[in-house]
């Protein structure tokens, strides 16, 4: 079962005030604001990562289940999270953006096993002493850099597809 503290799937309606901004780090200033002013989806600012990290350092301890929690094995359960996040989106061909046509209980069921493959991203960065906030920093500037926006503006293709 995944951790929940207070929200719901019905979050995903809640976090859509525009007014102000819950993004205390940006890669791009003039990007956060073109957000704000097309209406795109924002999450809440807390928990961070490093409150979710701590949160399930104390969910394991109180179980004695850090014996369980290697690396390699926070891998595994990782990939089957994601495999049942597939599973809610298997044979339903294509999905709109906010998933209109999903049910409230869908919708809880998917922020339910989202929150599992982060809950277990997190805790698999920190056992390989990933800062995961930074380290995520560090390599959006690298996308920057191999991808420039006036060079690939449009264009899905991979970095290596480019001639020059
Ligand atoms: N050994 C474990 C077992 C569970 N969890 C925590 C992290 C995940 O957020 C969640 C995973 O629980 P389950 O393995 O029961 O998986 P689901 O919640 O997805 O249940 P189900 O597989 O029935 O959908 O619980 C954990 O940290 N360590």
């Amino acid at each position: 079962m995944a951790m929940q503290q207070n929200g719901s799937a019905s979050d995903i309606h809640k976090h859509n005030d525009r007014s102000a901004s819950n993004h205390p780090i940006t890669t791009n200033g003039s990007e956060e604001v073109e957000h704000q002013q097309t209406g795109r989806f924002t999450f809440s600012a807390e928990p961070n990562l490093e409150d979710i990290r701590r949160m399930q350092a104390e969910f394991t301890d109180e179980r004695n289940w850090n014996q369980f929690h290697q690396p390699r094995n926070l891998l595994l359960a990782l990939v089957g999270e994601v495999g049942e996040v597939s599973e809610l989106f298997q044979w339903r061909g294509e999905v709109a953006e906010g998933l209109p046509d999903w049910t409230e209980p869908e919708r809880e069921h998917l922020a339910q096993e989202l929150s599992d493959v982060l809950i277990y991203l997190v805790e698999l960065a920190e056992k390989c002493n990933v800062d995961l906030p930074r380290a995520v920093l560090r390599k959006m500037a690298l996308n920057r850099l191999k991808y420039p926006a006036n060079k690939v503006h449009g264009s899905a293709k991979k970095y290596t597809e480019y001639k020059d």
